[in-house]
């Protein structure tokens, strides 16, 4: 069975370009895993420098547009207390200084922040914070006007690809565009399953948009995307967490720091053990080659 992986124009964000041969764009998912709360954010922005990530990503929402109707009413036991599932939406929304402090923070340890706006005054919103790019989340693909409002920004757009059809991605691309685009292949699982991560779609979306290509992982474990780095993945993201135990929805499906850390460490062996595909004799093989080769041509 072969691999191919396709050359395509890398796509600039910030001072990083993504694409074939650049180093891997890994982005710490924290979404919602800080439950609202500035400490917990900043201690995750911690673990993600630490660990060697580029970038920190948050999920925005005005609550009122993006949360579906059925869902605004019921209640949610939290820990701080039964709640409809609208309150509790509102509850682990930061505001506008409090994004503000925490890009501010980011950018102290050398990291892009930025986030998924679920909706068109997020995507304002996160404009004013001054976010470098803007992510769109999976559940998000088939929301034409919001991905209109992301074209507009003019801004590098990453555009994960789960639970959905290839003609609704067809859509999609054609609202973002493809000048800075790079899209993500994610299975909106949770914990996805091997049988369910379909790695090789990595090299279907690179062939079929010519576009930068990366992975959005919600396995458990690391394995699934180191290879998706190995099929070509320009760019990783996974969730973050203090600790899988702690209260919330994305929590059991994220990565505490030690496993965060790993999975960079072996992405970063990986890019450079990709090398560039042209076949050389290395210089450490030159001592073995004088003591065990017995033809020279
Ligand atoms: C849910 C998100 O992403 P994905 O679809 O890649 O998991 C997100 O970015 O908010």
């Amino acid at each position: 069975m072969s691999i191919t992986t396709f050359e395509t124009e890398p796509v600039a964000i910030g001072n990083q370009l993504l694409g074939t041969g650049q180093s891997v764009y890994v982005i710490s998912e924290i979404g919602i895993n800080h439950n609202g709360d500035m400490q917990i954010a900043k201690q995750l922005i911690d673990v993600a420098a630490t660990s060697g990530a580029n970038a920190v990503k948050f999920q925005k929402r005005t609550p009122d547009i993006s949360t579906p109707m059925d869902m605004r009413d019921k209640i949610r036991s939290t820990p701080w207390g039964d709640m409809t599932y609208l309150d509790y939406r509102y509850k682990v929304e930061f505001d506008a200084a409090q994004y503000k402090e925490l890009i501010r923070y980011a950018a102290s340890l050398g990291l892009h922040a930025f986030a998924s706006p679920w909706d068109v005054p997020s995507v304002h919103f996160m404009e004013e914070q001054g976010a470098v790019t803007h992510k769109v989340a999976s559940a998000s693909v088939t929301d034409l006007e919001l991905l209109r409002a992301l074209a507009e920004t003019g801004k590098p757009i990453i555009l994960s690809t789960g639970m959905s059809t290839i003609e609704q991605i067809d859509a999609a691309v054609e609202t973002l565009g493809t000048d800075k685009l790079v899209l993500m292949h994610a299975t909106s699982t949770y914990p996805l399953p091997p049988e369910e991560a379909n790695l090789r779609t990595i090299n279907t979306l690179q062939e079929r948009y010519q576009v930068p290509v990366g992975y959005s992982g919600h396995e458990r474990g690391l394995q699934i995307s180191l290879a998706a780095v190995a099929l070509g993945a320009v760019t990783v993201e996974r969730h973050i967490t203090l600790d899988r135990t702690m209260w919330g929805s994305d929590q059991a499906s994220s990565l505490e720091p030690k496993g965060f850390e790993s999975l960079i460490r072996d992405i970063r062996i990986l890019e450079t053990a990709m090398g560039d595909g042209v076949k050389r004799v290395f210089p450490g093989e030159l001592a073995p080659l004088s003591r065990l080769r017995r033809v020279d041509a």
